[in-house]
């Protein structure tokens, strides 16, 4: 078992507000259709299980919005598939033009680091889509491993890509901390039996903080309160 401590970072909501690029490329693919389109606002609560999911609920309700407009139920021109395949393909070439890394968070990570710890990102967002992100932010090198949604067998809620992520990083489940936004997070958290930290700064409910171990309004609060939870 390694003695070595690890912070695993959720990705979207927690490391990247993500948001305005996603809203903009379900925007994208509503317009396509023809429906009604969605604000950020709606958009935030839509992200963290996976682009699928992201796009299905995008479409939900926006087909919702346009049945009560018009009192009819429009259809959708295409598949579920065909919807998130043109999604990837507009989001993988823009996905940092508007999207930024939360304040602090080059800062803590460095802290960190400094301090010992081993850093990993456990995405539900595709595997090259994350990696691309971090290497347009620099932070490639940063990260012991990077868990996407399409990585291993299972994704977030599943443990099995947490614990997947901490094995690629060469740590331990004992000896690791999740920090994440979502429901997704916290249970793949407590299936891997690992202590769950919720960013309170992203696109969460904050009653999530209930089933977290700790919380942190913003991500300076982390490095200290991940030495606190887990001392060297
Ligand atoms: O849902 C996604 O695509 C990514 O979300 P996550 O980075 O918060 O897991
Ligand atoms: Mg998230």
């Amino acid at each position: 078992m390694s003695a070595l401590r690890l912070a695993v970072f959720d990705m979207d909501g927690t490391l990247l507000d993500s948001l305005p690029d996603l809203a903009e490329c379900c925007r994208e693919i509503l317009a396509q259709c023809g429906l009604p389109l969605l604000s950020d606002t709606q958009v935030r609560g839509m992200i963290g299980n996976g682009v699928q999911a992201l796009v299905e609920r995008a479409l939900h309700a926006s087909v919702e919005q346009k049945a009560k407009e018009s009192g009819t139920a429009p259809a959708i021109l295409f598949s579920t598939e065909e919807a998130v395949s043109r999604f990837m393909a507009a989001y993988t070439p823009r996905a940092t033009r508007l999207s930024r890394l939360f304040p602090g968070t080059e800062e803590a990570l460095r802290r960190l680091r400094a301090q010992g710890w081993l850093l990993a990102v456990c995405t539900n967002k595709p595997e090259k889509a994350a990696r691309r992100i971090l290497a347009d932010f620099e932070l490639t090198s940063v990260f012991a491993a990077v868990g996407g949604g399409d990585s291993f067998a299972a994704r977030k809620p599943d443990a099995r890509h947490l614990l997947g992520t901490i094995a690629q990083a060469g740590g331990s489940a004992a000896s690791s901390v999740m920090v994440g936004d979502m429901p997704p997070d916290y249970l793949a958290a407590e299936g891997a039996d690992c202590p769950f930290v919720f960013a309170g700064w992203g696109y969460g409910a904050p009653e999530l903080a209930s089933r977290a171990k700790a919380s942190a309004p913003c991500m300076q609060d982390i490095p200290p309160l991940l030495e606190q939870l887990m001392p060297a």
